[in-house]
């Protein structure tokens, strides 16, 4: 069958039988289209159904989360855990606790998380899990007795070698340190099957930091490639959380000026450079609105309700670091207009298929989440080795090795990308080598 033909009739298969789940639909119909070039080449697999199978996550696990409010409520959410892949290594991929998570998200992030964790270079397979509990509002002996009973189900179908969560939206330092805490309870003592955990009991230097700074150093190495710099550059900068505030603080070490920031409630225009440790103090530290950060800095404006991607600004750079779909067409067509050459995803699916197609259009240089976040879930893979042999590295040691992959990860996609005469095109890029490389494993492990 041809390469094309094979690609729709997958894509119609897929649409068919997960009908309904849009963002996980969103992600494949990225995915697909843009790996027929290279199954054009290779016609091997196509005649193993290669994509068929991929497609299918190997495992799907849903189930009740029980827990008891301050107030003494029973209150009951919905856990899930997608093992999607395993054919370069065990599940790794966040937990995420926010009100939107439903199957279809779970989905879409955790097969994102198969391409991405490939494209580090480190044996980690893709996965991704969660929780529709929102976390805000709650008090930290209801976010315990969550987490506690989340744990008390997930602890039956993880482990140090077979799938190692992390940390996602709403789930930080805090409530890893519940999860860690619950799971050493029931299976006893192994730090290896969270990452993200505190430093006092082996969490990895840099991995606060990774996400945000791996993105920012995607971006350097991209600029560095026409001897250009962050030095003096403007950048937008949306959400306000983990990898916002250390993709901030680190475009601004390297010289550029970020303007803004947010959170669901609206967002900030700091026209002298947003002050990084008062978003930490707001966020990190007192768990309050952005709206605060106004009262220390005069300078700056507040907009309630509203969205950095529909402000009128002049920026070169921007790093959306939100949450999926917080930049649709029109906000694209404005990203354009106030002259954005460059958008690296922070946050995974920041962008929708339309606003991508703006983009492209207008020769800007897109450089989607898998290829530009996967910073985090390397350092991630770096605290296993760590823990796996009972060691910690110093931070110096590890950013300099996120920085390395990095630069490895954005000149992959740069090279896989020219391969097929489709320069810049770091969706192609992404996709391509982080397929090729999970699919060799797949059909040299039998497929099964
Ligand atoms: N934490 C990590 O290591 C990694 C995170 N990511 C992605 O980065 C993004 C942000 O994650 P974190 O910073 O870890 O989470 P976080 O919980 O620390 O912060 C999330 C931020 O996004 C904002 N936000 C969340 N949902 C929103 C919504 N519906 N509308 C508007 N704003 C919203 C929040 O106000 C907050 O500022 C997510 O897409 C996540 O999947 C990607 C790779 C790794
Ligand atoms: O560090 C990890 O394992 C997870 C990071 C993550 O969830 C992501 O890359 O989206």
């Amino acid at each position: 069958m041809e390469a094309k033909q094979y690609v729709e009739e997958m894509q119609k298969k897929i649409h068919e039988n997960d009908r309904g789940q849009v963002e996980y639909l969103q992600a494949v119909d990225e995915f697909l289209p843009s790996v027929e070039v290279f199954l054009k080449e290779n016609p091997a697999f196509i005649e193993a159904n290669i994509l068929g199978i991929l497609i299918e996550p190997e495992r799907i696990l849903q189930f009740r989360v029980p827990w008891q409010d301050d107030k003494g409520n029973w209150r009951v959410n919905r856990g899930y855990r997608v093992q999607y892949n395993s054919a370069i290594g065990p599940y790794k991929g966040g937990l995420r606790f926010h009100p939107s998570v439903n199957l279809s998200v779970m989905k879409f992030l955790a097969f994102e998380q198969i391409f991405k964790n490939s494209l580090t270079g480190l044996p980690i397979g893709g996965g991704k899990g969660g929780s529709d509990f929102d976390p805000k509002g709650k008090s930290d002996a209801e976010v315990m007795r969550f987490c506690q009973s989340f744990m008390t189900e997930l602890q039956k179908h993880i482990g140090p070698s077979t799938d190692v969560p992390a940390g996602d939206i709403g789930v930080g330092g805090r409530e890893i340190g519940y999860l860690y805490g619950m799971y050493k309870r029931l299976r006893n003592y192994d730090a290896g099957v969270l990452t993200g955990k505190p430093l006092g009991y082996w969490g990895s230097q840099a991995r606060t930091e990774a996400t945000g700074y791996g993105c920012v150093y995607f971006v350097k190495h991209l600029l560095n490639d026409s001897n250009d710099s962050f030095a003096g550059k403007k950048v937008v900068v949306s959400g306000s959380g983990n990898v916002s505030i250390y993709a901030i603080e680190k475009a601004q070490e390297l010289g550029a000026t970020v303007l803004t920031c947010s959170d669901s409630t609206g967002f900030i225009y700091d026209p002298d450079g947003i002050d990084v440790e008062l978003v930490k103090e707001l966020k990190e530290k007192n768990r309050e609105r952005i709206s605060k950060y106004v009262e220390t800095r005069t300078g700056a404006t507040y907009y309630d309700g509203q969205s950095v991607w529909d402000f009128k600004v002049s920026y070169d750079i921007a790093l959306p670091c939100a949450t999926q779909n917080e930049i649709n067409e029109d906000q694209a067509k404005i990203l354009v207009e106030n002259g954005g050459k460059i958008v690296a995803e922070g946050a995974n699916m920041p962008c929708t298929l339309e606003a991508v197609h703006v983009l492209d259009e207008a020769g800007v240089y897109y450089c989607p989440g898998k290829a530009a976040n996967a910073g985090g879930v390397a350092v991630s893979a770096l605290e296993m080795s760590q823990n796996a042999e009972r060691l910690s590295w110093s931070f110096e040691k590890v950013d300099g090795m996120l920085d390395d992959i990095m630069k490895n990860i954005y000149e992959t996609c740069r090279d896989t990308a020219n391969r097929y005469d489709a320069a810049n095109n770091f969706v192609l890029g992404a996709n391509v080598a982080g397929f090729e490389k999970v699919a060799n494993a797949m059909i040299s492990q039998g497929l099964v």
